[in-house]
């Protein structure tokens, strides 16, 4: 979704404390987009956690038919059974402030 609409959701969550972080900012062709998979889904990607210092993936924008697709690509060699981790990219300090795992994990 677009960064406008995305922000008024993100507020809307802020006020209830069981609603974690689950809206993914980023940008792509100069304009900034979000990925909001708050609400449960059979996507897998939504149950990645996030890490800053050990993370074994990493997000990448990808064109297909036209539009752009939000993808995770391994880092480096992923052992089975190791837990996928990327870094969630957020550094405002009002989010590190709620969310301080953001910057010691
Ligand atoms: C996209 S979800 C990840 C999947 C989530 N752990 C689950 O079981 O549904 C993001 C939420 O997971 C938790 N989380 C993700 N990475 C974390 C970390 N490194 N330390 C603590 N909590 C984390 C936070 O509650 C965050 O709001």
């Amino acid at each position: 979704m677009e960064y406008s609409e995305a922000k008024v959701i993100e507020e809307q969550y802020s006020n209830d404390e069981e609603i974690g972080s689950y809206m993914y900012f980023f940008e792509h062709n100069n304009k900034k987009w979000c990925i909001d998979a708050t609400k449960e889904s059979p996507w897998k990607g939504r149950l990645i956690n996030h890490s800053v210092l050990r993370p074994n993936l990493k997000t990448k924008v990808v064109e297909i038919d036209g539009s752009h697709h939000l993808i995770l690509v391994a880092r480096r060699q992923i052992a089975q059974g190791e837990e996928l981790l990327y870094d969630y990219g957020d550094r405002s300090a009002e989010t590190i402030a709620k969310n301080p795992w953001l910057v010691n994990t």
